[in-house]
């Protein structure tokens, strides 16, 4: 069919986009638009180069895989190409695929292999005689970048396997960053005004292309196995052969994996997953479904993208169109002013919704957002829904641009930008609506937990002149609350009494949590609480002390001292100690990993991956002690680089002596 003149030039613009955005996502680890939005455009392009067949091109996106490697590393040729994979985005699409299979190997009950997809990095391992040797990024599925410094200090990488092994075994797999390790790292870049990455899969792949693996070592990333490259001296059946059989030299393999005959079983295992996924530690953003005999994938082949005897199946976006009304603008308890969106309700995926955080001043910038406009909206999880981005073609010129406030919507006080924040804040310590905001956090569930006043009464007691402060809810008495309209006596006893109820059980970390000092989540608390034994030995802390405690940087150190100096909160800590708003100090339940508690090491030598302090880290992080010397209570000494006169005092004391790939086996994640 001839392709007309509009067709062409979409074409070439869908191509100059996509060849935009996969620099952005495979080159600079730094993607502009979600995925659900890159695979729109993507399809579009497929449809209209199937469309109009004389529009393909080999050089189109739609006919490579990922993106160059960078020169900064070296290359890492894949001896057999590595592969991207087709998607399917419905299970019509899945049972199209399936149908073509059975046709063309002209036959039925097929066996699939499925796993999840996991979101993170390609990778493939070089393993000789047992022993890791290399390790490269797939790049444009033939040349990919040497990493293999990089994957050394993956975690729970095998640098040796176990049991039977081939001779030589080249492994394919996935490296990624668990969700909480994702929030973590982004947290800490925050602290250290360093920039944050867009999801886990962007971090795990900048994490892992640093020139420098030290960086690496600090990232807890961790690697899942899901295939083969080249072999020698062992083959296999299936796909689920293999999937055991690497299982069983030690290699960690994709968590969640099946085998279906048919596709409802794979339609109920998606279905299942789908339930699962918010639970599981990593990012999944579909299924992979193979087939699982490995003549059938032979007979099936390849196109210039993807096996034709895989598919990958993609979870429903959370996304939907819907039209901007207003942008209104909150005050939190920080003072910071959040724009939030008005939408025109919208059901997505089951739920509906009519607003959407809108984050800041800049980001509405970025977008190009205007009230009136079409936008698309995108909930993930329990996430916050956002707008992705207007749709800039159904403009008709009646929109308007979106003005950010001078002064505070609530108490009238001109609005700051501190420092180089982004955020612009109300910086009027008794502003109502911060302190409306502070209140209420401080009776939320995690914070010290009063019941049945939150939302609903916080602003009442305030406009009522009953409270001003944290402290007063703990003096309210009940002739207070009967003055109030719509009180009964029934209602004013019942909050007496949650108040009293959770008076007893405030603890250390609830009211640290709860007081709303910047920076301080529930996990920072947490830390506090395990290291201070009350609030005023905590208001005392210096920053530097502070720094020393994990996960604590300079600016949450900053923000907390600079809490404890402000004259009200002087006065807060003071009120709360008079009545009685002592938190008992509670001992911690250690649900952590901690494999080597109790163990003492002593380091000698340099080491080639970490320095003193990182390994140190390490050791701390997984229960265990660094000592300075040698003596009958050392387990272990980590020898490196020119050991020292600890290595012969260690051989007089019979200490266990292990070399830095000893103590990187130790210290992996199993
Ligand atoms: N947001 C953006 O700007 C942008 C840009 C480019 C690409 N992308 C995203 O990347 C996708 C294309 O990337 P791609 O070519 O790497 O393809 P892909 O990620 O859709 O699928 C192929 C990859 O899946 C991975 N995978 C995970 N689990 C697997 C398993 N169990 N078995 C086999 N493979 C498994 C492998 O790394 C394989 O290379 C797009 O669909 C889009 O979602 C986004
Ligand atoms: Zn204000």
């Amino acid at each position: 069919m001839p392709f007309p003149l509009w067709a062409k030039k979409r074409v070439e613009e869908l191509r100059n986009i996509i060849e935009y955005h996969n620099y952005r996502y495979y080159v600079l680890d730094d993607p502009e638009i979600s995925d659900a939005e890159y695979d729109r455009l993507f399809k579009e392009l497929l449809e209209l180069e199937d469309k109009y067949p004389e529009l393909r091109d080999p050089a189109s996106p739609t006919q490579k895989i990922g993106g160059k490697p960078l020169s900064k590393f070296e290359e890492f040729r894949h001896s057999i190409p590595m592969y991207s994979l087709d998607n399917a985005f419905s299970l019509d699409e899945l049972k199209g695929f399936c149908i073509r299979i059975e046709k063309t190997l002209r036959q039925k009950d097929i066996d699939y292999w499925v796993e999840v997809k996991l979101d993170g990095l390609a990778v493939e391992l070089v393993y000789s005689k047992g022993r890791f040797v290399a390790g490269g990024t797939r790049g444009d599925g033939e040349i990919g970048e040497d990493i293999t410094a990089n994957l050394k200090t993956v975690k729970n990488l095998p640098l040796k396997l176990r049991g039977d092994f081939p001779v030589y075994l080249e492994v394919r797999g996935e490296v990624v960053l668990f969700k909480k390790d994702f929030y973590k790292l982004n947290n800490d870049q925050v602290a250290k005004g360093e920039k944050v990455f867009a999801n886990p899969r962007n971090a795990a792949a900048g994490s892992l292309r640093q020139l420098d693996p030290k960086i690496t070592a600090k990232r807890p990333l961790r690697f899942f196995a899901y295939g083969v490259g080249k072999l020698e001296d062992i083959s296999f059946n299936t796909q689920e052969d293999i999937y055991f059989a690497l299982k069983e030299m030690g290699i960690p393999v994709v968590p969640e994996a099946k085998r279906c005959t048919n596709f409802e079983e794979i339609e109920n295992y998606f279905k299942e997953i789908q339930i699962k996924r918010e639970n599981l530690p990593f990012e999944i953003d579909g299924l992979v479904i193979k087939v699982n005999n490995l003549d059938f994938q032979e007979k099936l082949g390849y196109t210039a993208r993807f096996p034709r005897f895989a598919l990958a199946l993609k979870f429903p976006a959370h996304q939907a169109e819907t039209v901007l009304k207003d942008v209104v603008f909150q005050v939190g308890r920080t003072g910071v002013i959040t724009p939030v969106a008005v939408l025109e309700p919208v059901n997505i995926g089951g739920a509906t919704v009519s607003r959407a955080t809108l984050h800041n001043e800049s980001e509405i910038k970025a977008k190009g957002l205007k009230i009136y406009d079409h936008v698309i909206v995108q909930r993930a999880g329990d996430v916050i829904p956002e707008i992705v981005r207007p749709l800039v073609e159904k403009r008709t010129g009646r929109e308007k641009d979106i003005i950010f406030p001078t002064h505070c919507p609530v108490c009238g006080s001109k609005l700051e930008r501190i420092g180089s924040e982004v955020a612009i804040r109300c910086v009027n310590l008794s502003c109502p609506a911060r302190l409306e905001a502070s209140l209420i956090h401080f009776v939320s569930k995690k914070g010290v937990d009063i019941e049945g006043i939150g939302k609903k009464w916080i602003p009442i007691f305030i406009e009522n002149g009953l409270v001003k402060s944290p402290s007063d809810l703990f003096k309210l008495r009940k002739q207070d609350l009967l003055s109030l309209p719509r009180m009964g006596e029934k209602l004013a006893q019942n909050i007496i009494n949650s108040i009293a109820k959770a008076k007893h059980k405030i603890t250390l970390e609830k009211l640290i949590f709860a007081l709303g000092i910047r920076h301080v989540g529930e996990q920072t608390a947490k830390i506090l609480a395990k290291n201070y034994s009350s609030l005023e030995e905590l208001s005392k802390a210096s920053e530097e002390e502070l720094c020393k405690l994990r996960d604590i940087g300079p600016e949450v150190a900053r923000s907390i001292v600079l809490f404890f100096k402000l004259e009200e909160n002087k006065k807060l800590l003071l009120e709360l100690k008079k009545l009685g708003v002592f938190p008992i100090k509670v001992k911690e339940k250690d649900n952590e990993f901690r494999p080597l508690e109790g163990k003492i090491f002593v380091l000698t030598g340099s080491l080639k991956h970490f320095s003193r302090e990182q390994a140190k880290k390490i050791i701390e992080d997984l229960g265990g002690r660094v000592s300075s010397s040698i003596s009958k209570k050392t387990d272990f000494l980590v020898v490196g680089e020119k050991p020292g006169s600890k290595l012969q005092k260690a051989k007089q004391f019979g200490t266990k002596i292990i070399n830095e790939q000893e103590f990187l086996r130790l210290v992996s994640y199993r």
